[in-house]
């Protein structure tokens, strides 16, 4: 059940990366669900294809495999959506990752794969989106998933660098883009129960369990919780908000025991 109007979305049309699973799905779903319509993209074109075919029972629902660290492959999903739609009116840029890890065990290689999907990755989708559709349409609306990073982010500090990055530049492109009539603000997930979760083994799976033990609310989020603030942002109910981060964490940024991820690998 919705308490967001099911047309809130129509004629809309939406970009989610990472769109094929977890998080990402989550969103692509709630805004099929509310009428917009969405292309997703990734880089592995098989389950992509597949979570489209499933998405398409619910709207019009469309895929271009890409890896957003190059931004020719983000120029070609943006010729699909003008092709398909000639116009963009909604940005998620949900699609990242990185590796649990001391900061001096990270090696550049590694460093750089993390940088480089969640910070650039995230710059050059913003930058080709808003200069194909948002800036020539003069509106539009960029959501980017972030993390609960506001107090560094010990056990991941690739990721935490990378997404303060991200938080910056959706101030600075807010401010920017505002004579647009473009929006951008930011939300950060604390620990989610998703498909994401799934690529930890331990001794993260454990540290998981302690995490919820010190949640506040007592619990992990749900996808559907951080869809349905994205939906929030991306939608004309925030249309005098922008340059902000929402967080939608259960208190874990006021509350979040940093010990546990400094201690986790025992050394
Ligand atoms: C504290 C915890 C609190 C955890 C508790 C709190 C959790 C909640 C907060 C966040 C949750 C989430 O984000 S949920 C998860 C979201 N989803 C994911 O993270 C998806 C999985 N991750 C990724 O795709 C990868 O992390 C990422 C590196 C960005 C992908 O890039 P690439 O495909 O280019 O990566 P690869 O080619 O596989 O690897 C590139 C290099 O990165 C390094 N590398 C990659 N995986 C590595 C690994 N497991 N351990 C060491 N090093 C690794 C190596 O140097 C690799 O080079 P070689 O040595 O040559 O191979
Ligand atoms: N789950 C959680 O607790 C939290 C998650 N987050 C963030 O939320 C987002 C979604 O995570 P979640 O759904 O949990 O995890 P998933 O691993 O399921 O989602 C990550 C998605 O991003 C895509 N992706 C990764 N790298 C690239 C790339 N270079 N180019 C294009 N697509 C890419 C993946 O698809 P493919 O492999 O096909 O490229 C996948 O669909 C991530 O940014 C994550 O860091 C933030 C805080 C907490």
């Amino acid at each position: 059940m919705s308490y967001y109007a099911p047309d809130l979305f129509k004629d809309k049309v939406a970009l989610v990366t990472g769109g094929r699973s977890g998080i990402g799905y989550a969103i692509a779903e709630t805004l099929l669900q509310h009428g917009a319509k969405v292309c997703i993209c990734s880089r592995k074109e098989e389950p992509l294809a597949e979570a489209a075919r499933t998405l398409s029972k619910l709207g019009t629902c469309v895929y271009r495999p890409c890896d957003i660290r190059k931004s020719e492959e983000v120029e070609a999903v943006a010729d699909l959506i003008q092709e398909e739609f000639g116009r963009l009116d909604v940005l998620v840029n949900n699609a990242g990752g990185q590796f649990p890890s001391l900061a001096r065990h990270i090696n550049d290689k590694g460093w750089n794969a993390v940088i480089n999907t969640n910070l650039n990755g995230t710059f050059y989708v913003s930058r080709v989106m808003a200069e194909r559709f948002f800036i020539p349409q003069q509106a539009g609306n960029i959501v980017t998933i972030i993390v609960n990073m506001a107090s560094g982010f010990p056990g991941m500090a690739h990721t935490g660098a990378a997404r303060a990055g991200v938080e910056n530049l959706t101030k600075s492109i807010a401010q920017e883009w505002a004579r647009f009539n473009i929006r951008a603000n930011c939300v950060a997930p604390g620990t989610i129960i998703s498909s994401g979760l799934d690529t930890y083994a331990e001794p993260v799976r454990q540290l998981l369990d302690q995490l919820k033990e010190d949640n506040l609310m007592q619990r992990h989020g749900t996808m559907e919780e951080v869809a349905n603030a994205v939906l929030f942002l991306a939608s004309p109910l925030s249309s005098y908000t922008s340059g902000i981060t929402l967080q939608v964490d259960g208190l874990d940024h006021l509350h979040a025991n940093r010990m546990r991820l400094v201690n986790l690998f025992n050394e």
